[in-house]
């Protein structure tokens, strides 16, 4: 049998060049076969060069260097309002465009706006499972009737600073956990949305942003980000806990996001993908 010819390199581009940037930039160099390839890394204007982008690795600061640099993937991993600069031209840009910062999402106008762009150009928005596990199982569950899909999320006192919370508790006066916003995925990103996209993933997997209800909780007595899902419907009962180690450059961050986005685009490349 004749070996098939290489595959061209996956030309990667990544928006924003935090927490979340730079492991996926590192978990990525340490697989070097897979040829994913960071092309440009899109940021303020302004903004230095990282020490982990590539020498080829082009700055980008406007939607035509994006559509000069026609990657293949775009990954957004910089915050809410890049999804709204820069989401419409990514999906013109390349066939992919990931997205880390889900909360933009609960905006129902941008949410169709781009699925409309997606249509059109024949890309796909794809919203990264993240910090999360289970998501798939959620999504699968809700081609049958789901009645319940409830969201906790459990981080250190100290990873809710930034936020409204701040105004609720003192971040280093909490002797035991306080579970400090009941509501909905939509009002929990609305509000949190630097802590919380995740409970839009389990929204728009399952039953949805107004009826997926979510708890946000700062417990002093976990070093931990944990996420809890509990979904119930026709095709039984889930309940699934992950207990993620934050990322020491942004301990709100979870390093699990970084490692399922940096798996999403291994497989891009994989012939063997589970
Ligand atoms: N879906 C999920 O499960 C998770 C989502 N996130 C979200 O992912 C995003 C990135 O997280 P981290 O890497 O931890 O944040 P970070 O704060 O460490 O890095 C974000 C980077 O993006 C840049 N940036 C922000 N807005 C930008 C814009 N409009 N244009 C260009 N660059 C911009 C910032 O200057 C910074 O360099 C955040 O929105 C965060 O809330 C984080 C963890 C889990
Ligand atoms: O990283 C996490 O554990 C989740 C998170 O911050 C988010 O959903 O925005």
């Amino acid at each position: 049998m004749r070996a098939a010819p290489a595959a061209p390199a996956l030309r990667l581009c990544l928006i924003g060049s935090g927490a979340i940037g730079g492991r996926v930039a590192e978990l990525l160099a340490a697989h070097p076969g897979a040829r994913i390839d960071l092309v440009g890394v899109i940021t303020r204007p302004g903004a230095s060069r990282r020490d982990w982008w590539s020498a080829g690795c082009q700055q980008i600061t406007d939607p035509a260097g994006l559509a000069a640099l026609a990657p293949d993937v775009v990954v957004e991993a910089a915050s809410r309002q890049a999804v709204e600069d820069w989401g419409h031209v990514a999906l013109h840009a390349a066939r992919e465009f990931i997205l880390c910062s889900a909360s933009a999402l609960t905006d129902d106008a941008l949410r169709d706006r781009l699925t409309q762009v997606a249509g059109a150009t024949g890309s796909r928005m794809v919203i990264a499972h993240g910090a999360l596990g289970g998501i798939q199982a959620i999504s699968a569950a809700s081609l049958r009737a789901l009645n319940q899909v409830t969201h906790v999320i459990r981080k250190p006192p100290a990873a809710w600073r930034g936020t409204p919370a701040e105004c609720l508790f003192d971040p280093d006066g909490l002797d035991k956990a306080l579970v400090f916003f009941r509501g909905s995925a939509r009002e929990a990103a609305s509000a949190y949305p630097a802590n919380a996209n995740a409970v839009v993933t389990t929204a728009l997997a399952g039953v949805g942003l107004d009826e997926t209800r979510v708890e946000l909780v700062a417990d002093p007595h976990t070093d931990r980000n944990v996420h809890q899902l509990h979904a119930a419907g026709d095709f039984g009962i889930l309940n699934m806990t992950i207990l993620n180690e934050p990322m020491p450059s942004n301990p709100k961050t979870s390093d699990m996001t970084a490692l399922s986005i940096t798996r999403m685009l291994l497989d891009r490349t994989m012939p063997l993908v589970v």
